[in-house]
């Protein structure tokens, strides 16, 4: 199946935090590849790539980044792919730093970003906005979703029990 997410980054080292966005697709089966394109350090390939990304077959670009993080935002100003930035904490300033680069963009260049470290969060965005065509995989998603209901009222469940078990009082569940 050829990639329809391109999952980019600004090193290699961001792979440990941008990982969980591929996982997130592999849930999915849905197709992708994965790159280190800086915009800082090859400049002229992070153009190619955003020129090409539509025209290669990718719907939707997932670009993580830290500090000074303006991958996702050129990138963005190449293509007319959407693009999903995930702020990527580095040793300083928590990713206060990455997370401020990505969000404030200029009106007309939109980066849709995630929380910082939200990389699983850009793989199921990146699902979404494929299901909004995709019949079948919408329903997958909102299996999904189900399956996130389902689980969120068993912990509700098992804390009513324990709460109650030692002599508390009752929830919203009963
Ligand atoms: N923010 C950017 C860009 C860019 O935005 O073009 N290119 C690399 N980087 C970031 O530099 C950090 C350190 O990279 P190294 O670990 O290679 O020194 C990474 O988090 C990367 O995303």
């Amino acid at each position: 199946m050829s990639p329809v997410v391109g999952i980019v980054m600004g090193s290699d080292s961001d792979w440990p935090v941008m990982e969980a966005a591929a996982k997130a697709l592999d849930e999915f089966e849905i197709a992708y590849e994965v790159d280190v394109v800086s915009a800082h350090r090859m400049p002229r390939e992070m153009v190619t790539y955003g020129e090409q990304a539509a025209d290669r077959g990718l719907k939707v670009i997932i670009a993580g980044a830290g500090g000074a993080a303006h991958l996702p935002g050129m990138l963005a100003s190449v293509t007319p792919l959407p693009v999903i930035g995930v702020p990527v904490p580095l040793k300083y300033l928590d990713g206060m730093d990455s997370l401020l680069s990505i969000v404030q963009m200029p009106a007309g260049v939109p980066v849709a970003t995630v929380s910082v470290a939200g990389a699983r969060n850009a793989g199921l965005l990146a699902a979404r906005i494929l299901a909004a065509h995709d019949e079948e995989l919408l329903g997958r998603m909102r299996d999904f979703q189900q399956e996130l209901n389902d689980q969120a009222t068993e912990k509700g469940k098992r804390l009513r029990a324990k709460v109650e078990g030692a002599g508390g009082g009752f929830g919203f569940g009963n």
